[in-house]
């Protein structure tokens, strides 16, 4: 699998906190094919609008724990699926992701889920947690989507909106936590007919796996 990992055309953002946005992460052959094959079944409805943590509504599939693929995620992908998540669990990969961001990942663990938001999903403004040292999402959206937009927030308003990202094909997006990387998804409207599909990549300090 020849993943673009080298591409230049992440574009690094400084505002309001730090981030990355590129545009054509994955060869457009290599992205077809995933995008086709994404995984369609095996996912739990993740749900909770109560408590003092985030709040959200998706679905979830785990492909890899700590660094370590979940078997019964794993033995249902596709080839190329197998094949793009061990490029993501390489050294090389890694070394990429730690270059250009510059944070510190040799002591972190992966872990990648698969995620679908489905019409009137969506997650509410939060930071991520502090564990988490990087984070990265990879959309592979069913069509156009109405919401579902990543919003770069400038606080915890859900109105203090600073950039607005559509979960567009090939589209990938890197956040560094921190206490001010507020940032939501915007519910996806009621009666959609498509699906924002995407892949999350959390690289968590091995401290608080
Ligand atoms: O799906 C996205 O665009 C962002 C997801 C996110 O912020 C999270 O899972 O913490
Ligand atoms: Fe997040």
């Amino acid at each position: 699998m020849n993943i673009r990992r080298y591409s230049p055309d992440f574009k690094q953002k400084k505002e309001p906190f730090e981030w990355f946005c590129s545009d054509r992460f994955l060869s457009p052959k290599v992205f077809a094919r995933l995008q086709s094959e994404f995984p369609q079944n095996g996912y739990r409805k993740s749900h909770r609008e109560e408590g003092d943590e985030k709040y959200y509504s998706t679905w979830d599939l785990l492909a890899i724990d700590n660094g370590v693929p979940v078997l019964d995620t794993w033995n249902n992908l596709t080839t190329a699926w197998k094949s793009m998540l061990i490029t993501i669990l390489s050294e090389g990969y890694r070394n990429y992701s730690s270059t250009l961001t510059g944070r510190d990942l040799t002591e972190t663990h992966l872990h990648v889920r698969f995620t679908i938001y489905h019409e009137n999903c969506w997650l509410a403004p939060h930071c991520d947690r502090t564990d988490k040292v990087i984070t990265q999402t990879l959309y592979f959206p069913t069509g156009a989507i109405e919401g579902g937009e990543l919003l770069i927030l400038g606080s915890s308003d859900p109105d203090d909106i600073k950039e607005t990202v559509a979960p567009a094909p090939n589209r990938s997006v890197i956040l560094l936590p921190s206490p001010y990387s507020w940032h939501s998804v915007r519910k996806v409207v009621s009666g959609s007919q498509h699906a924002r599909r995407a892949l999350l990549l959390h690289y968590v300090s091995s401290d608080n796996k």
